[in-house]
Protein backbone atom coordinates (compact mmCIF):
# COMPACT_ATOMS: atom_id res chain seq x y z
CA UNK A 1 0.00 0.00 0.00
CA UNK A 2 1.45 3.35 -0.90
CA UNK A 3 2.01 5.41 2.22
CA UNK A 4 0.71 8.68 2.70
CA UNK A 5 3.02 11.70 0.80
CA UNK A 6 5.41 13.34 3.19
CA UNK A 7 4.25 17.32 3.52
CA UNK A 8 6.23 19.68 1.85
CA UNK A 9 6.44 22.59 4.99
CA UNK A 10 4.41 22.00 8.25
CA UNK A 11 4.08 24.63 11.21
CA UNK A 12 4.37 23.65 14.46
CA UNK A 13 2.73 25.83 17.03
CA UNK A 14 2.79 25.50 21.36
CA UNK A 15 0.60 27.69 23.45
CA UNK A 16 2.50 27.82 26.73
CA UNK A 17 1.95 29.45 29.74
CA UNK A 18 4.48 31.97 29.42
CA UNK A 19 5.09 32.75 25.38
CA UNK A 20 3.60 31.52 22.27
CA UNK A 21 6.33 29.60 19.54
CA UNK A 22 6.21 28.51 16.06
CA UNK A 23 8.50 26.74 14.00
CA UNK A 24 8.29 26.02 10.22
CA UNK A 25 9.52 22.82 9.21
CA UNK A 26 10.67 21.27 6.14
CA UNK A 27 11.13 18.14 4.81
CA UNK A 28 15.23 17.29 4.06
CA UNK A 29 17.37 14.06 2.94
CA UNK A 30 17.59 13.54 7.23
CA UNK A 31 14.27 13.78 8.05
CA UNK A 32 13.09 17.47 8.82
CA UNK A 33 14.49 20.26 9.38
CA UNK A 34 13.75 24.32 11.26
CA UNK A 35 13.35 26.42 8.58
CA UNK A 36 12.89 29.43 11.26
CA UNK A 37 11.15 29.91 14.44
CA UNK A 38 9.60 32.32 16.59
CA UNK A 39 8.25 33.02 19.76
CA UNK A 40 6.52 35.84 21.70
CA UNK A 41 5.26 35.99 25.21
CA UNK A 42 1.24 36.57 25.66
CA UNK A 43 1.47 38.67 28.65
CA UNK A 44 -1.98 37.08 29.42
CA UNK A 45 -2.46 36.94 32.98
CA UNK A 46 -5.65 38.23 34.32
CA UNK A 47 -7.52 38.33 37.34
CA UNK A 48 -10.50 36.38 37.88
CA UNK A 49 -13.53 37.64 38.99
CA UNK A 50 -14.91 34.47 40.15
CA UNK A 51 -12.09 32.76 41.97
CA UNK A 52 -10.19 36.22 43.12
CA UNK A 53 -6.73 35.32 44.46
CA UNK A 54 -6.88 31.64 44.01
CA UNK A 55 -7.71 31.54 40.35
CA UNK A 56 -5.34 31.73 37.63
CA UNK A 57 -6.88 32.99 34.20
CA UNK A 58 -5.17 34.20 31.10
CA UNK A 59 -6.88 36.47 28.72
CA UNK A 60 -7.47 34.70 25.28
CA UNK A 61 -7.48 37.80 23.56
CA UNK A 62 -3.65 38.51 24.26
CA UNK A 63 -2.90 34.79 23.68
CA UNK A 64 -4.24 34.98 20.34
CA UNK A 65 -2.93 38.64 19.72
CA UNK A 66 0.87 37.11 20.38
CA UNK A 67 0.25 33.95 18.39
CA UNK A 68 -0.72 36.26 15.46
CA UNK A 69 2.20 38.26 15.59
CA UNK A 70 4.30 34.82 15.78
CA UNK A 71 2.69 34.06 12.61
CA UNK A 72 3.21 37.88 11.12
CA UNK A 73 6.70 37.90 12.14
CA UNK A 74 7.34 33.99 9.70
CA UNK A 75 7.94 34.41 6.17
CA UNK A 76 5.38 34.87 3.68
CA UNK A 77 6.91 32.56 1.10
CA UNK A 78 7.49 29.66 3.60
CA UNK A 79 3.99 29.94 5.14
CA UNK A 80 2.27 29.47 2.01
CA UNK A 81 4.44 26.30 1.38
CA UNK A 82 2.25 24.74 4.37
CA UNK A 83 0.60 21.97 3.63
CA UNK A 84 -0.11 21.18 7.61
CA UNK A 85 -0.10 22.40 11.03
CA UNK A 86 0.29 20.44 14.60
CA UNK A 87 -0.15 22.50 17.72
CA UNK A 88 0.30 21.81 20.83
CA UNK A 89 0.01 24.09 24.27
CA UNK A 90 -0.50 23.99 27.90
CA UNK A 91 -2.36 20.98 29.20
CA UNK A 92 -5.27 20.98 32.04
CA UNK A 93 -6.69 23.86 30.99
CA UNK A 94 -10.30 24.85 30.18
CA UNK A 95 -12.02 28.09 27.81
CA UNK A 96 -15.37 28.35 26.99
CA UNK A 97 -16.95 29.59 24.39
CA UNK A 98 -19.95 29.91 22.04
CA UNK A 99 -19.87 27.39 18.95
CA UNK A 100 -21.85 29.70 16.50
CA UNK A 101 -19.73 32.85 17.53
CA UNK A 102 -16.16 31.72 18.71
CA UNK A 103 -13.98 34.32 16.81
CA UNK A 104 -14.53 36.72 13.93
CA UNK A 105 -12.09 36.45 10.59
CA UNK A 106 -10.57 39.62 9.83
CA UNK A 107 -8.27 41.37 7.32
CA UNK A 108 -4.39 41.62 8.79
CA UNK A 109 -1.25 43.01 6.93
CA UNK A 110 -0.60 39.05 6.37
CA UNK A 111 -4.18 38.08 5.14
CA UNK A 112 -6.91 36.76 6.80
CA UNK A 113 -6.87 36.04 10.91
CA UNK A 114 -9.27 35.45 13.65
CA UNK A 115 -9.81 37.47 16.47
CA UNK A 116 -11.78 35.72 19.96
CA UNK A 117 -15.31 36.77 20.38
CA UNK A 118 -17.91 35.09 22.76
CA UNK A 119 -14.97 33.29 24.70
CA UNK A 120 -14.27 33.05 28.50
CA UNK A 121 -10.80 33.49 30.28
CA UNK A 122 -8.27 30.26 30.17
CA UNK A 123 -8.19 28.75 33.73
CA UNK A 124 -4.97 27.24 33.68
CA UNK A 125 -3.13 24.30 34.82
CA UNK A 126 -1.96 26.78 37.49
CA UNK A 127 -5.81 27.59 38.81
CA UNK A 128 -5.89 26.98 42.90
CA UNK A 129 -10.08 27.84 43.50
CA UNK A 130 -10.71 23.74 43.82
CA UNK A 131 -9.36 23.34 47.50
CA UNK A 132 -8.57 19.58 48.28
CA UNK A 133 -12.12 19.94 50.57
CA UNK A 134 -13.85 20.77 46.95
CA UNK A 135 -12.41 18.16 45.63
CA UNK A 136 -12.85 15.50 47.96
CA UNK A 137 -16.61 16.73 47.67
CA UNK A 138 -16.83 15.60 43.51
CA UNK A 139 -17.56 12.23 42.62
CA UNK A 140 -14.99 9.57 42.63
CA UNK A 141 -13.33 9.84 38.49
CA UNK A 142 -12.97 6.12 37.09
CA UNK A 143 -9.36 7.34 35.57
CA UNK A 144 -5.29 6.33 36.24
CA UNK A 145 -4.89 10.10 36.93
CA UNK A 146 -6.07 11.71 40.54
CA UNK A 147 -7.99 14.99 40.23
CA UNK A 148 -6.38 18.52 40.81
CA UNK A 149 -7.53 21.50 40.96
CA UNK A 150 -6.56 23.17 37.35
CA UNK A 151 -7.83 20.44 35.58
CA UNK A 152 -10.71 21.28 33.05
CA UNK A 153 -13.44 18.71 34.62
CA UNK A 154 -12.49 20.18 38.07
CA UNK A 155 -12.72 23.73 37.05
CA UNK A 156 -16.19 23.01 35.49
CA UNK A 157 -17.73 21.34 38.86
CA UNK A 158 -16.24 24.30 40.73
CA UNK A 159 -18.48 26.99 38.51
CA UNK A 160 -21.65 24.41 38.14
CA UNK A 161 -21.47 24.34 42.48
CA UNK A 162 -20.45 28.46 42.99
CA UNK A 163 -21.21 30.59 40.02
CA UNK A 164 -23.49 28.12 37.91
CA UNK A 165 -24.61 31.28 35.99
CA UNK A 166 -20.93 31.74 34.62
CA UNK A 167 -21.70 28.57 32.23
CA UNK A 168 -24.76 29.64 30.69
CA UNK A 169 -23.51 31.54 27.48
CA UNK A 170 -21.28 28.88 26.38
CA UNK A 171 -21.83 25.47 24.33
CA UNK A 172 -18.38 24.45 23.87
CA UNK A 173 -15.12 24.30 25.70
CA UNK A 174 -11.53 22.87 25.19
CA UNK A 175 -7.83 23.27 26.24
CA UNK A 176 -6.62 26.71 24.42
CA UNK A 177 -4.98 24.99 21.99
CA UNK A 178 -8.30 22.80 21.24
CA UNK A 179 -10.11 26.17 20.38
CA UNK A 180 -7.85 27.26 18.49
CA UNK A 181 -7.93 24.22 16.21
CA UNK A 182 -11.67 24.38 16.56
CA UNK A 183 -11.76 28.03 15.16
CA UNK A 184 -9.30 27.48 12.02
CA UNK A 185 -11.09 24.79 11.16
CA UNK A 186 -14.72 25.79 12.20
CA UNK A 187 -15.16 22.43 14.36
CA UNK A 188 -18.80 23.17 15.71
CA UNK A 189 -17.43 19.92 18.10
CA UNK A 190 -14.41 20.32 19.05
CA UNK A 191 -12.14 17.74 19.34
CA UNK A 192 -9.37 16.81 22.29
CA UNK A 193 -6.57 14.49 21.79
CA UNK A 194 -6.67 11.56 24.37
CA UNK A 195 -3.53 13.47 25.53
CA UNK A 196 -5.53 16.44 26.71
CA UNK A 197 -8.32 14.65 27.54
CA UNK A 198 -6.07 12.85 30.52
CA UNK A 199 -5.50 16.18 32.12
CA UNK A 200 -8.76 17.15 32.64
CA UNK A 201 -10.10 14.63 34.64
CA UNK A 202 -12.87 11.75 34.63
CA UNK A 203 -10.95 9.85 31.74
CA UNK A 204 -10.42 6.58 31.26
CA UNK A 205 -7.21 6.44 29.25
CA UNK A 206 -7.72 2.82 28.66
CA UNK A 207 -11.26 2.57 26.94
CA UNK A 208 -10.60 6.49 25.68
CA UNK A 209 -13.64 7.44 26.85
CA UNK A 210 -15.24 10.53 29.46
CA UNK A 211 -16.81 8.81 32.86
CA UNK A 212 -20.30 9.95 31.22
CA UNK A 213 -22.51 7.88 33.24
CA UNK A 214 -20.79 9.76 36.46
CA UNK A 215 -20.56 12.97 35.60
CA UNK A 216 -24.19 13.14 34.73
CA UNK A 217 -25.38 11.72 37.49
CA UNK A 218 -23.85 14.45 39.20
CA UNK A 219 -25.81 17.08 36.92
CA UNK A 220 -22.18 17.81 34.79
CA UNK A 221 -22.64 19.68 31.37
CA UNK A 222 -21.48 16.56 29.75
CA UNK A 223 -22.46 18.31 26.25
CA UNK A 224 -18.96 20.51 27.04
CA UNK A 225 -17.11 17.35 27.13
CA UNK A 226 -15.28 17.49 23.19
CA UNK A 227 -15.30 14.56 21.20
CA UNK A 228 -11.88 12.39 21.25
CA UNK A 229 -9.29 11.71 18.71
CA UNK A 230 -6.00 9.92 18.84
CA UNK A 231 -2.97 12.16 19.27
CA UNK A 232 -1.76 12.45 15.29
CA UNK A 233 -4.44 12.33 13.84
CA UNK A 234 -6.71 15.46 11.54
CA UNK A 235 -8.89 17.58 13.10
CA UNK A 236 -10.15 19.24 9.95
CA UNK A 237 -8.76 21.60 6.89
CA UNK A 238 -8.09 25.57 7.68
CA UNK A 239 -11.66 27.36 6.49
CA UNK A 240 -9.80 30.51 5.16
CA UNK A 241 -6.01 31.57 4.31
CA UNK A 242 -4.47 32.10 7.43
CA UNK A 243 -1.25 34.51 7.15
CA UNK A 244 -0.50 33.36 4.30
CA UNK A 245 -1.21 29.50 4.62
CA UNK A 246 -3.47 28.41 1.78
CA UNK A 247 -6.95 27.84 2.51
CA UNK A 248 -7.33 23.86 3.23
CA UNK A 249 -4.03 23.53 5.31
CA UNK A 250 -4.93 19.77 7.64
CA UNK A 251 -4.43 20.59 11.02
CA UNK A 252 -3.83 17.98 13.86
CA UNK A 253 -5.93 17.46 16.46
CA UNK A 254 -3.99 19.40 19.55
CA UNK A 255 -1.57 17.69 21.49
CA UNK A 256 -0.12 18.10 24.96
CA UNK A 257 2.71 20.02 25.17
CA UNK A 258 4.72 17.86 27.35
CA UNK A 259 4.74 15.12 25.22
CA UNK A 260 5.64 17.10 22.05
CA UNK A 261 8.60 18.52 23.85
CA UNK A 262 9.58 14.80 24.46
CA UNK A 263 8.44 13.77 20.98
CA UNK A 264 10.60 16.64 19.37
CA UNK A 265 13.74 14.56 21.19
CA UNK A 266 13.53 11.43 22.55
CA UNK A 267 14.76 8.49 20.01
CA UNK A 268 16.18 5.66 22.40
CA UNK A 269 13.65 4.08 25.20
CA UNK A 270 16.52 4.63 27.31
CA UNK A 271 16.52 8.66 27.25
CA UNK A 272 15.18 10.92 29.96
CA UNK A 273 13.78 13.96 29.15
CA UNK A 274 14.02 16.94 31.54
CA UNK A 275 11.94 19.97 30.56
CA UNK A 276 11.85 23.26 31.90
CA UNK A 277 9.42 26.06 30.66
CA UNK A 278 6.84 27.70 32.99
CA UNK A 279 6.51 24.22 35.34
CA UNK A 280 8.88 21.34 34.78
CA UNK A 281 8.64 18.01 33.72
CA UNK A 282 10.78 14.93 34.06
CA UNK A 283 10.08 11.75 31.93
CA UNK A 284 10.61 8.62 30.73
CA UNK A 285 9.06 5.96 28.66
CA UNK A 286 7.12 3.08 29.71
CA UNK A 287 7.86 -0.25 27.79
CA UNK A 288 5.90 -0.85 25.12
CA UNK A 289 2.38 -2.45 26.27
CA UNK A 290 2.44 -0.77 29.44
CA UNK A 291 -0.76 -0.16 31.17
CA UNK A 292 -1.41 2.41 33.91
CA UNK A 293 -2.96 0.80 36.78
CA UNK A 294 -7.27 1.04 37.09
CA UNK A 295 -6.17 4.00 40.15
CA UNK A 296 -4.09 6.22 41.03
CA UNK A 297 -1.94 6.78 44.18
CA UNK A 298 -2.78 9.85 45.10
CA UNK A 299 0.49 10.50 47.18
CA UNK A 300 2.44 9.56 44.43
CA UNK A 301 4.91 12.23 42.64
CA UNK A 302 4.65 9.96 39.08
CA UNK A 303 1.89 10.11 36.96
CA UNK A 304 0.94 8.24 33.72
CA UNK A 305 0.77 10.27 30.55
CA UNK A 306 -0.83 9.04 27.04
CA UNK A 307 1.81 9.74 24.56
CA UNK A 308 1.63 8.29 20.85
CA UNK A 309 0.70 5.09 19.37
CA UNK A 310 -1.18 3.67 22.95
CA UNK A 311 2.05 4.53 24.50
CA UNK A 312 3.14 5.75 27.93
CA UNK A 313 5.26 8.37 30.01
CA UNK A 314 6.15 8.55 33.22
CA UNK A 315 6.13 11.82 34.41
CA UNK A 316 6.50 13.51 37.36
CA UNK A 317 5.16 16.89 36.56
CA UNK A 318 6.29 19.64 38.82
CA UNK A 319 4.24 22.79 39.66
CA UNK A 320 7.80 24.66 40.53
CA UNK A 321 10.00 25.16 36.91
CA UNK A 322 10.88 28.73 35.38
CA UNK A 323 7.55 29.90 36.98
CA UNK A 324 9.48 29.92 40.64
CA UNK A 325 12.66 32.49 38.68
CA UNK A 326 9.93 33.89 37.19
CA UNK A 327 8.33 35.20 40.77
CA UNK A 328 11.75 36.04 42.05
CA UNK A 329 12.68 37.98 39.22
CA UNK A 330 9.27 40.17 39.91
CA UNK A 331 9.87 40.07 43.33
CA UNK A 332 13.55 41.98 42.78
CA UNK A 333 11.85 43.88 40.90
CA UNK A 334 9.04 44.83 42.76
CA UNK A 335 11.37 45.56 45.84
CA UNK A 336 13.82 47.78 43.58
CA UNK A 337 11.11 50.17 42.44
CA UNK A 338 9.95 50.23 45.77
CA UNK A 339 13.00 51.30 46.96
CA UNK A 340 12.33 53.89 43.70
CA UNK A 341 14.56 53.03 41.01
CA UNK A 342 13.64 50.17 37.87
CA UNK A 343 15.07 47.60 35.88
CA UNK A 344 13.37 45.84 33.33
CA UNK A 345 12.51 42.17 34.19
CA UNK A 346 15.07 40.77 31.24
CA UNK A 347 17.47 42.79 32.80
CA UNK A 348 17.13 41.20 36.39
CA UNK A 349 17.77 37.97 34.37
CA UNK A 350 20.96 38.65 32.85
CA UNK A 351 22.60 39.78 36.33
CA UNK A 352 21.21 37.13 38.61
CA UNK A 353 22.28 34.68 36.48
CA UNK A 354 25.33 35.88 35.59
CA UNK A 355 25.99 36.57 39.66
CA UNK A 356 25.00 33.10 40.45
CA UNK A 357 27.69 31.38 38.04
CA UNK A 358 30.02 33.19 40.54
CA UNK A 359 28.86 31.35 43.06
CA UNK A 360 28.66 27.52 42.90
CA UNK A 361 28.94 26.33 46.05
CA UNK A 362 26.39 28.20 48.75
CA UNK A 363 25.12 26.07 51.28
CA UNK A 364 21.59 28.05 51.37
CA UNK A 365 19.07 25.56 51.07
CA UNK A 366 15.63 26.74 49.37
CA UNK A 367 12.90 24.05 48.99
CA UNK A 368 11.24 25.88 45.97
CA UNK A 369 7.52 24.47 46.27
CA UNK A 370 6.27 28.34 46.11
CA UNK A 371 3.11 26.33 44.16
CA UNK A 372 2.83 23.43 46.04
CA UNK A 373 2.65 19.72 44.34
CA UNK A 374 -0.22 18.12 43.01
CA UNK A 375 0.62 15.12 45.28
CA UNK A 376 1.20 17.31 48.07
CA UNK A 377 -0.96 20.86 47.91
CA UNK A 378 -0.17 21.66 50.86
CA UNK A 379 3.35 21.61 51.46
CA UNK A 380 4.86 24.78 50.12
CA UNK A 381 8.30 26.68 50.48
CA UNK A 382 11.06 26.60 53.13
CA UNK A 383 14.74 28.06 53.22
CA UNK A 384 17.15 26.51 55.61
CA UNK A 385 20.71 27.03 56.01
CA UNK A 386 20.80 30.42 56.13
CA UNK A 387 24.27 31.70 56.78
CA UNK A 388 25.78 35.66 56.69
CA UNK A 389 28.04 34.88 53.70
CA UNK A 390 25.27 33.19 51.37
CA UNK A 391 22.90 36.45 51.31
CA UNK A 392 23.89 38.04 47.95
CA UNK A 393 21.68 37.60 44.63
CA UNK A 394 24.20 35.32 43.23
CA UNK A 395 24.08 32.43 46.42
CA UNK A 396 19.64 32.60 46.40
CA UNK A 397 19.91 32.56 42.80
CA UNK A 398 22.11 29.46 42.75
CA UNK A 399 20.03 27.90 45.55
CA UNK A 400 16.67 29.07 43.53
CA UNK A 401 17.85 27.05 40.61
CA UNK A 402 19.22 24.06 42.69
CA UNK A 403 16.45 23.59 44.67
CA UNK A 404 14.51 23.59 41.56
CA UNK A 405 15.91 20.87 39.95
CA UNK A 406 16.30 18.77 43.49
CA UNK A 407 12.77 19.51 43.89
CA UNK A 408 11.66 17.77 40.36
CA UNK A 409 14.36 14.62 41.07
CA UNK A 410 12.50 14.03 44.00
CA UNK A 411 9.70 13.65 42.24
CA UNK A 412 11.34 10.88 39.91
CA UNK A 413 14.59 9.93 41.72
CA UNK A 414 17.88 9.70 39.89
CA UNK A 415 17.91 5.87 41.33
CA UNK A 416 14.72 4.88 39.66
CA UNK A 417 16.10 6.37 36.52
CA UNK A 418 19.02 3.79 36.60
CA UNK A 419 17.17 0.56 37.56
CA UNK A 420 15.06 1.09 34.42
CA UNK A 421 18.32 2.13 32.44
CA UNK A 422 18.42 5.59 31.51
CA UNK A 423 21.63 6.17 29.92
CA UNK A 424 21.48 9.97 28.83
CA UNK A 425 18.98 13.02 30.15
CA UNK A 426 17.68 15.11 27.13
CA UNK A 427 17.25 18.57 28.90
CA UNK A 428 14.68 20.85 26.88
CA UNK A 429 12.50 24.14 27.20
CA UNK A 430 13.01 27.70 26.96
CA UNK A 431 13.88 28.56 30.71
CA UNK A 432 16.61 25.47 30.80
CA UNK A 433 17.96 27.00 27.26
CA UNK A 434 18.60 30.65 28.89
CA UNK A 435 19.39 29.79 31.93
CA UNK A 436 23.12 28.23 32.57
CA UNK A 437 23.15 28.14 36.08
CA UNK A 438 19.82 25.87 35.57
CA UNK A 439 21.73 23.38 33.58
CA UNK A 440 24.88 23.80 35.58
CA UNK A 441 22.71 22.12 38.86
CA UNK A 442 21.08 19.80 36.05
CA UNK A 443 24.61 18.17 34.95
CA UNK A 444 25.56 18.26 38.60
CA UNK A 445 22.87 16.14 39.65
CA UNK A 446 22.66 13.58 36.92
CA UNK A 447 25.07 10.73 36.92
CA UNK A 448 24.64 10.99 32.97
CA UNK A 449 25.21 12.81 29.79
CA UNK A 450 23.03 15.84 29.14
CA UNK A 451 22.23 16.74 26.00
CA UNK A 452 19.96 20.17 25.37
CA UNK A 453 17.30 20.85 22.79
CA UNK A 454 16.23 24.18 21.37
CA UNK A 455 13.95 26.34 22.66
CA UNK A 456 11.26 26.09 20.81
CA UNK A 457 10.51 21.96 21.20
CA UNK A 458 7.06 21.41 21.59
CA UNK A 459 6.30 23.73 18.66
CA UNK A 460 8.81 21.43 16.83
CA UNK A 461 7.32 18.28 18.03
CA UNK A 462 4.14 19.09 17.41
CA UNK A 463 4.93 19.66 13.38
CA UNK A 464 7.42 16.36 13.63
CA UNK A 465 3.75 14.27 14.63
CA UNK A 466 2.26 15.90 11.56
CA UNK A 467 5.55 14.67 9.31
CA UNK A 468 5.16 11.33 10.83
CA UNK A 469 1.79 10.19 10.68
CA UNK A 470 1.16 7.04 8.75
N1 LIG B 1 15.21 36.78 30.03
C1 LIG B 1 15.15 35.54 30.53
N2 LIG B 1 16.27 34.84 30.81
C2 LIG B 1 16.23 33.60 31.32
N3 LIG B 1 15.09 32.94 31.59
C3 LIG B 1 13.94 33.58 31.32
C4 LIG B 1 13.90 34.90 30.78
N4 LIG B 1 12.59 35.25 30.61
C5 LIG B 1 11.86 34.21 31.04
N5 LIG B 1 12.65 33.20 31.46
C6 LIG B 1 12.21 31.87 31.98
O1 LIG B 1 11.45 31.21 30.98
C7 LIG B 1 10.24 30.73 31.58
C8 LIG B 1 9.15 30.69 30.54
O2 LIG B 1 9.53 29.84 29.49
P1 LIG B 1 8.60 29.62 28.23
O3 LIG B 1 9.25 28.61 27.35
O4 LIG B 1 8.26 30.94 27.61
O5 LIG B 1 7.35 28.98 28.93
P2 LIG B 1 6.06 28.24 28.37
O6 LIG B 1 6.51 27.19 27.39
O7 LIG B 1 5.49 27.67 29.59
O8 LIG B 1 5.22 29.29 27.72
C9 LIG B 1 9.95 31.68 32.71
O9 LIG B 1 9.12 31.08 33.68
C10 LIG B 1 11.34 32.02 33.21
O10 LIG B 1 11.81 31.11 34.17
O1 LIG C 1 1.13 19.25 34.40
C1 LIG C 1 1.62 18.69 33.49
C2 LIG C 1 1.38 17.23 33.21
O2 LIG C 1 0.61 16.72 34.23
C3 LIG C 1 2.50 19.44 32.65
O3 LIG C 1 3.53 18.59 32.42
C4 LIG C 1 1.84 19.87 31.38
O4 LIG C 1 2.72 19.71 30.32
C5 LIG C 1 1.31 21.25 31.33
O5 LIG C 1 0.94 21.46 30.02
C6 LIG C 1 2.25 22.30 31.83
O6 LIG C 1 2.13 22.35 33.18
C7 LIG C 1 2.21 23.62 31.15
O7 LIG C 1 3.29 23.65 30.29
P1 LIG C 1 4.31 24.85 30.22
O8 LIG C 1 3.58 26.03 29.71
O9 LIG C 1 4.90 25.04 31.57
O10 LIG C 1 5.36 24.36 29.24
Amino acid sequence: MAGRPTPACVLGIDLGTTSVKAALLVGAEQGQVVAESCSRETQAHTSSLEAGPQGMEQNVRRIIRALNECLAALPQQQLQKVTHIGISGQMHGIVFWKKDNGCKWTECGTGPAFEPEEVSHLITWQDGRCSPTFLSSLPLPQSHISLATGFGCATVYWYLKKSPDFLKPYDAAGTIHDYVVAMLCDLKKPVMSVQNAASWGYFNSRNKSWNTDILKKSGFPVHLLPEVGDPGGIAGSTICAWHGIPKGAKVGIALGDFQCSVYSCLTERTDAVLNISTSAQLTISMPLGFQPPETPDPSSAVTYFPYFNGDYLAVAASLNGGNVLATFVDMVARWTEELGLQVQEPAIYTKIIKAALAQNDSKLSIHPTIFGERHLPEQLASVTNIAVSDLSLGHVTRALCRGIVENLCSMLPVQRLMETGVRRVLGSGSALARNEVLRQEVERIFPFPVVYGKDVDAAVGAAMVMFHRK
